[in-house]
């Protein structure tokens, strides 16, 4: 059984002031009400809006683009009320339907969307575990012709929660045999703390550490 426990952490490394965020990392989404009320937030602030609010190219979607101080990119998307503002980790992919069969037998994800914009080249994959609008869902992207992308220093990975990071583990062993990818941590409690965690990466090399369901709660006690 798993489900995305949605939280945001930003790590930094004693002494390092920058990171290379690469060039496969795409974005984080946000969802909110009114677009351009967030724009003009942002820029009060002082931030960086790289895209202007608008409809997305191709689509209808009103949309706007902003960087934090660190460069990440955010998508800012106009929708109704959620529970999830926190929307999409958009990640670049070289094989869209390998990626969507990795998510789909390792992790049980659905693909909820799939969004062909041949005009732009690019195909997406919309992967979850609950609707758009419920959720936080792994937006795959593939553009024409892209296989490789770089990873830079600066993107970790995704968190999800399981009940059995042992077993979970297993599935995720017998598919990286099947599609690629590999584990990087064997499951097990780290030290001290005591959760429970496993880690891997994907065909693309996108890492995601699954964490144990029971352990987490704990942990937020
Ligand atoms: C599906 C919906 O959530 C979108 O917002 S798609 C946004 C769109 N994505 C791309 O163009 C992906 C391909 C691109 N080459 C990439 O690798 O990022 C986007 O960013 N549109 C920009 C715009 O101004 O509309």
């Amino acid at each position: 059984m798993f489900y995305v426990s949605t939280f945001f952490c930003m790590f930094t490394d004693y002494g390092v002031s920058s990171y290379d965020i690469g060039t496969g990392f795409g974005h984080f989404a946000i969802s909110t009400q009114d677009v351009s009320k967030m724009v003009e937030t942002v820029r009060a602030k002082g931030g960086n809006v790289t895209r202007e609010p608008g409809p997305v190219k191709g689509g209808n979607s009103v949309i706007a683009f902003v960087k934090d101080p660190d460069g990440y990119a955010f998508e800012l998307i106009q929708r109704g009320p959620t529970p999830e503002p926190l929307c999409q980790v958009m990640l670049r992919t070289g094989d869209l339907d390998r990626a969507i069969k990795f998510y789909e037998k390792a992790l049980g994800m659905r693909l909820l969307r799939r969004i062909e914009r041949p005009e732009y080249k690019y195909t997406i994959g919309m992967m979850g575990y609950a609707e758009e609008y419920e959720t936080i869902v792994l937006e795959l992207t593939y553009n024409y012709g892209v296989t490789e992308y770089t990873k830079g220093n600066a993107y970790a990975q995704i968190a999800i929660g399981t009940d059995d990071v042992y077993k979970s583990g297993e599935v995720v062993k017998i598919v990286n045999q099947e599609l690629g990818g590999k584990i990087t941590r064997e499951a097990g409690p780290l030290p001290g703390l005591g959760t429970k965690i496993v880690s891997f990466l994907d065909p693309d090399g996108w890492k995601t550490v699954l964490v144990d369901n029971k352990d987490f709660l704990k942990e937020l006690e």
